[in-house]
This record gives structure tokens, sequence and C-alpha cells, in this order.
């Protein structure tokens, strides 16, 4: 388990840089999950929205950012403003706003890496109007963030308090799987995690479980190779160098509560097979983190729900999770240097 189920970690104000939120898709339900936490949690940890002032709702007061200022009373939006080529109309989504999207995402890091800003949590783009609006070439925040970065790989985690999981392949089509998942990605991907459990979250030895490829972790065979001629090596090639790891399981039973008491995160062969059990399990409360970059990045664990963008039924409680585990996640590094 990781962070426990405990009560908000309370921010020391008077020495933390404030925390970055981009808005994301402007038409998804991202800036009424932001508003809805900074009235939440905003007392306790300051935040920056990167955004553009016309899409926020009138009425709702505003402050511009300012390097090295005190946050706003916060009923105040503390903003970096972003200009976006086109108004926002909730659930209708213009591709000609794509542009405003990738540069908050741009500037906000840049201010992260500037040490202006704590850490980084995004609000949900949408990956397909990102691409038809602005040409943009990457899968999601999570390979953008580490293109802006400067690292070579990073991992996607979906954690919640009753788990974490891992997608060692992320947004790619399932025939592709098997062929991408190779002793390179996987032998990296543990190590960043491992690494990322003990600075980022605390843990001191962390115990990874790794879900097999195929049903029943190939039946010995008789349900595919790739289980035992590839994924079970590697295993003992990271034991051998020192990581907790064990594996390949059953991926079907390996989720059920006795199971999860048995590691800190299940390391899963794709992205649905990784993401479908911690979004049944805690939908609300999943954040998603990007591993191995060195800047912090939180995110809620949902899209951008243009079906119900506007309407007041958006529930903010992944998008209060993202923001508390980023300044948990930021303190855990702090610390650990
Ligand atoms: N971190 C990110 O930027 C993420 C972006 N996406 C993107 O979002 C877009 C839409 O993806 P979908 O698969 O439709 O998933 P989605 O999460 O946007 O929506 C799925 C269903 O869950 C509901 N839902 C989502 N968040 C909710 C919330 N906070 N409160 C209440 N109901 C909520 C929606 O109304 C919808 O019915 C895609 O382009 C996808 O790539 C998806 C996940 C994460
Ligand atoms: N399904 C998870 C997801 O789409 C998150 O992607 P990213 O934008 O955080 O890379």
């Amino acid at each position: 388990m990781i962070f426990g189920t405990g009560a908000l970690l309370m921010t020391n104000k008077t020495t933390q840089a404030p925390l970055a939120v981009t808005c994301g898709d402007p038409a998804g339900i991202g800036m009424e999950i932001f508003i809805a936490a900074q009235k939440e949690i905003g007392g306790d940890i300051p935040m920056v929205l990167f955004a553009d002032r016309r899409h926020l709702p009138q009425g709702v007061p505003v402050t511009l950012f300012q390097p090295d200022t005190a946050p706003p009373p916060p009923d105040h939006i503390w903003l970096h403003q972003i200009d976006f080529a086109q108004p926002a109309h909730p659930g209708q989504p213009d591709r000609r706003n794509a542009a405003g999207v990738i540069s908050a995402i741009e500037q906000a890091v840049r201010l992260t890496q500037a040490g202006q800003m704590a850490g980084l949590c995004t609000a949900p783009i949408h990956k397909a109007i990102l691409q038809d609006g602005a040409g943009f070439q990457f899968p999601g925040h999570t390979e953008f963030l580490a293109h802006l970065c400067g690292v070579q790989q990073v991992v996607m985690m979906l954690t919640c308090p009753a788990l974490s999981v891992v997608p060692l392949t992320i947004h790619i089509p399932i025939s592709d799987v098997p062929k991408a998942i190779t002793r390179e990605l996987f032998h990296t991907t543990a190590h960043i995690l491992n690494d990322a459990l003990r600075r980022d979250f605390g843990i001191e030895e962390p115990r990874i479980s790794v879900a097999g490829l195929n049903p029943h972790a190939s039946e010995g065979g008789k349900i595919g190779r790739e289980d035992i001629d590839q994924i079970t090596p590697w295993v003992a090639e990271l034991q051998s160098a020192g990581v907790s790891i064990t594996g390949p399981q059953s991926a079907d039973a390996m989720f059920h509560a006795q199971a999860r008491t048995r590691y800190d995160a299940a390391l899963c062969m794709y992205h649905d097979q990784a993401l479908i059990p911690i979004k049944t399990l805690d939908f609300s409360g999943g954040v998603n983190v990007t591993l191995g970059l060195p800047i912090v990045r939180t995110s809620p664990d949902h899209g951008t729900a243009f079906d119900i963008a506007g309407q007041g039924l958006a529930d903010a409680s992944s998008m209060v999770q993202a923001i508390v585990y980023a300044d948990r996640m930021i303190k855990a590094r702090q610390n650990a240097n």
C-alpha cells in the first residue's frame, strides 16, 4: 500500500513553491474539478493554474501568478495566463485550442524545472484532438513529459490506497503488445519502479509482482511461451540484481484483497490489464503518476469526460488525490535528498 489511507498531508506554506496544475482540454471537466479541488485543499496546498482566464467561470476571483510572492486568499484562482485561440464550450472540444493545451503543459514544465513550481499535476487532455489540431506526436502526457525533460524512458503508474499498477506497454494496439515486451523495456521499467517506490513513496524494501502475459502465465507452455521463455528469466535476472520481484503470476488471481497484501506494485504487461483492476477498485480515488522524471508529475486517473462537462456532475476526488499525492511526493523527494 502506498501512502496509506490517511488524511491529507499539510504543506509548510512558507517554504514550498506552488504546485503547477495544467487545465487540460478546456472543453472537458479539468477546470471544474480543479476549482472544486482548490475549494477543498487550496488553503493547504498552494497551486497555480495554467489556463486561459477567459475559460474560467465568470465571477471567480483571479490573481495572476508572480514568482516569489505569497499565495492569494484560497478563494482566488492563482493563474498563469495561457492564451488560447478560442473560447471554451463544455463538451464541445475545439481542435483550434490544441496548441493552447500543449503550451500550458510546456510552460508548467519550464517553470517547474526553473524551481518556480514545486511539481506538476495535469488535468486530462484529449489525445486525438491534440493530434488533429496541433500535430501532437506523443501518445499522452507521459511520453511528452519525458521528451520535455530530456529523459529516455519513464514509467506510468496508477495508484490508490488499495493498489498500485504499472502497465509495461501503454497506448499501443493489443496486437502489438507481445513484440513490444522486450528485455530492455522490462528491466528498465522494473528498475525505475523500484527506485521510485523508494525515493518518491518512502518504501524501503519495495515488493513488485509481475502479471503474466498469457492466461495462467502460459500454463506451463500450453498457452503461449512468453511467460516461460522471456519473463521468467528476466525476473530471475532482476532478483539476482537485488530487486524484490516475483512472478509472472496468473493475472486473474493477483488483484483480490489477500493477493494485494503480497506486493507494493503490480507490473502488468499491457494497459487494460493494469488499469481495469485499479479503476474498478477506486475510480474516484486513483492517481496517475509518471515515474522516472526529474520533476514530480501526477494526474487524475480519468479522462476529459466531455459527456458530462459543464453539468456539475464531475467528481473531483481523483483530482484532489492527484494534488495530494504530488504534494507528498515532493516532500518525500525533499526528505530523500
Ligand atoms: N491523463 C489524461 O490526460 C487522460 C486522458 N484520457 C483521455 O480522455 C479522453 C476520453 O477518454 P474516455 O476513455 O472516454 O474516458 P473518460 O475518463 O473521459 O470517461 C469515461 C466515463 O467516465 C466518466 N467520468 C470520467 N471522469 C469522471 C469524473 N471525474 N466524475 C464523474 N464521471 C467521470 C465519463 O463521464 C465517462 O462516462 C481520451 O482522449 C483519453 O485518451 C484518458 C485518461 C487519462
Ligand atoms: N489511460 C491512461 C492515460 O491515458 C493517461 O495518459 P497520460 O496522458 O498520463 O500519458
